[in-house]
């Protein structure tokens, strides 16, 4: 296959050249080898890695299912996932690893399965298995009740140092949540919940200081610390300040939605850690422009409508996100900060480094062909009833996002927009 006149990220228009399921050649003026698709001068990105989703498979697949998530990511130009531990049965042993992969084999898109860490965990099978992180780790409760305390998050990271993983850590400390401004939320429900409640009660401060106690475990162990969904400019400068294989990302959520965007959401929009201050969200959005947030990842985690149409405390925690993540941020180099550049690179480059995913993240001979294409010219608004998950919502409705024309996992188209139709080839295990 040849991708004719495609216009990469850095302006260049190229030839990209197919054989199999890796890309042979970039260039000017290739020759054709089979089928030749002409881009017209739109944008060719290489396919997204998003590191961070909850596909719910075992244990909830009325939320998703590996088929529903897939469809959506690979409809968001998203050919990489990597899924996180709060299934169940949570990801902590060999054989719930074992379990889980069974599900991911109806994956449309590659994927990478993370394993996880509770009281009752099995570290000696599940290191045995092809694990792309350990993670994440829940310092503190979220979907899933996963929460450990700080001497197991020790053993943990010295655990995955001494079989050479990188930790995954969701950092938040219980200890300073706001206990008093959860329980002032009322009895609301759904959009009419007083959500602001969430945002008071898992505290700025929580994160701050479980990401410095984090990364000082971390950098105290030689380990490769990922930092998950850092929602405070404040934790991003301790990442930023701390050696290179300290990590961080952010998600889309929290660059563009602040609590003031919470009375329209209600428990739509609660998701831990929670939305910030309109200050906070600024912040940070100048962290991801500026280069010293590390990767974007979306913490894909949905739940239905009926579930969230619930009152503040008890609905769950979580927002779709692995179809948007792209199209938002492409959006945004349309009259934003944001480059074209820095998107393919927070999305694709940072997050294959991150975790060792070798022939993934870059438009390059010998680079696996996993692409997507998209017309700069044609944004549309983001329609939750349009996009692919199981949950059929999104917390960014009428949003502006660019969404791919096509998008190809190892040479194989998997999406294609005309007709809103998928591929039938089976994702990968990238561990
Ligand atoms: N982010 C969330 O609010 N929820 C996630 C779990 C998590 O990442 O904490 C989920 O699995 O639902
Ligand atoms: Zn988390
Ligand atoms: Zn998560």
């Amino acid at each position: 296959m040849l991708v004719r006149n495609a216009r990469l990220a850095d302006g260049r228009v190229r030839d990209v050249r197919v054989e199999g399921e890796r890309i042979e050649a970039v260039g000017a003026g290739l020759d054709a080898a089979g089928e030749v698709i002409d881009a017209r001068e739109r944008l060719l990105l290489p396919g997204a890695v998003d590191a961070h989703v909850h596909f719910r498979e075992p244990g909830a697949p009325h939320k998703e299912t590996w088929r529903t998530g897939s469809r959506s990511a690979a409809a968001g130009g998203v050919t990489t996932v990597i899924d996180q531990p709060n299934t169940d049965p949570p990801t902590t042993t060999g054989a719930a690893f074992d379990q889980k992969e069974l599900c991911a084999r109806h994956s449309l898109v590659d994927y990478g399965v993370n394993g996880g860490v509770t009281e009752s965990w099995d570290p000696e099978t599940l290191f045995d298995r092809p694990l792309v992180a350990l993670g994440e780790v829940f310092l503190a409760d979220s979907t899933g009740e996963m929460g450990i305390d700080g001497d197991l998050f020790e053993d943990a990271v010295h655990r995955a140092v001494e079989a050479g993983v990188p930790v995954t850590v969701h950092a938040e400390d219980a200890t300073r949540f706001d206990d008093a401004a959860r329980d002032a939320a009322g009895d609301g429900v759904g959009v009419d919940a007083h959500a602001d409640a969430w945002s008071a009660y898992r505290t700025a401060e929580a994160e701050i200081a479980a990401v410095e106690r984090a990364v000082e475990v971390g950098v105290d162990a030689g380990a490769r610390l990922h930092v998950a969904h850092t929602s405070t400019p404040e934790a991003v400068d301790l990442v930023a300040d701390a050696p290179d294989r300290v990590t961080c990302e952010v998600t889309p959520h929290h660059c563009l939605l602040s609590r003031a965007d919470l009375d329209g959401l209600g428990t739509y929009g609660r998701m831990n850690p929670p939305l910030r201050s309109e200050e906070r969200r600024a912040a940070l959005y100048e962290r991801v422009v500026d280069g010293r947030v590390d990767l974007l990842a979306t913490d894909h985690a949905p739940h239905t409508r009926e579930e969230k149409e619930a009152s503040l405390l008890a609905a769950p925690s979580g927002v779709p996100g692995v179809e948007t993540l792209v199209p938002l941020l492409l959006a945004e180099t349309r009259d934003g900060p944001l480059t074209v550049e820095r998107v393919r690179d927070l999305t694709a480059a940072a997050p294959a480094a991150t975790f060792g995913l070798e022939r993934k993240g870059r438009i390059e001979a010998g680079m696996d062909a996993d692409l997507a294409l998209y017309d700069l010219e044609r944004p549309r608004p983001v329609d939750g009833g349009r996009l692919h998950s199981k949950c059929g919502w999104t917390p960014f409705e009428g949003f502006e996002g660019v969404f791919p024309e096509w998008t190809t996992v190892r040479g194989d188209r998997v999406y294609d927009a005309a007709m809103d139709t998928f591929g039938t080839a089976a994702g990968e295990n990238v561990g």
